[in-house]
């Protein structure tokens, strides 16, 4: 049981962006991984997510093939950004976007879920989530253009813990974050993996990823010959 890419490649025209990566996140652990600017991470973590196909090659949740629909990924995946501005709609309150995957999840449920008393769960849990993530009750009634960066993006990883999912992509998600909110959300996400969430951590910072991760690749390294896959470029932790 793993989030397993096999052979994953991406084009953008004339451009191959990725040849032929291999990659495995497994639950419970954080896998980092590295890369300079342009080698194609962010690619891979929306392949990984199934918000883009691969040219080639498969990624498989669990054994199950990964792919979007209507836009929407599979419940059992999620994705965290690096700008948490963009991720969010700047109309929606905080406690709002807290609440996506619930309201979602409640809608895909049917009539009977609705009601009075399903708010009221949506708004313990979103509570309890919020006081995970350290935000304080009055910040949740606000917009994103009224708290800081940092603020925003533990409302992000609360909206991620809410969907409860078994991977989870994070495409620098400290990237725009001070030393202390990054700290928060590296404790966050690895407290996720104790949880037995798989993560695939990306990021230029090298030693916040030697800290976080149990194991970190380099994308540009991949297919190096001691990896046993010339024609491609293959990590496995
Ligand atoms: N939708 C797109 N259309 C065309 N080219 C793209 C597209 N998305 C990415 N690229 C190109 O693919 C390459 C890899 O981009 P990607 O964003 O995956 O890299 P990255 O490793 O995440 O970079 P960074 O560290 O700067 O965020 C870049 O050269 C980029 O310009």
């Amino acid at each position: 049981m793993s989030l397993v890419a096999e052979g994953v490649t991406c084009r953008y025209g004339q451009q191959t962006v990725l040849d032929g990566v291999d990659l495995t996140v497994e639950p419970g652990r954080v896998l980092g991984l590295t890369g300079p600017s342009g080698s194609g991470k962010s690619s891979l973590a929306r392949i990984l997510t199934g918000l883009r196909s691969p040219d080639s090659g498969t990624v498989l949740a669990d054994g199950r093939p990964v792919a979007a629909r209507r836009g929407r990924m599979s419940g059992d995946l999620g994705l965290l950004h690096q700008s948490p501005r963009a991720a969010t709609d700047p109309r929606m309150r905080l406690r709002g976007i807290i609440a996506q995957p619930l309201t979602a999840r409640a809608r895909g449920t049917g009539p009977g879920a609705r009601g009075a008393g399903r708010k009221a769960d949506e708004a313990r849990r979103v509570a309890e989530l919020a006081r995970r993530v350290g935000l304080t009750g009055d910040l949740l009634d606000r917009r994103p253009d009224q708290v800081s960066a940092g603020q925003l993006q533990r409302a992000c990883v609360a909206r991620a813990l809410a969907a409860a999912p078994r991977y989870l992509v994070c495409d620098e998600p400290t990237a725009m974050l001070d030393a202390a909110s990054t700290a928060t959300v590296a404790h966050l996400l690895t407290s996720l993996a104790e949880d037995g969430v798989g993560i695939l951590a990306i990021s230029h910072d090298h030693a916040l990823l030697a800290a976080w991760a149990h194991d970190v690749v380099d994308l540009s390294r991949l297919g190096a010959p001691h990896t046993g896959h010339p024609a491609g470029r293959r990590a496995s932790p």
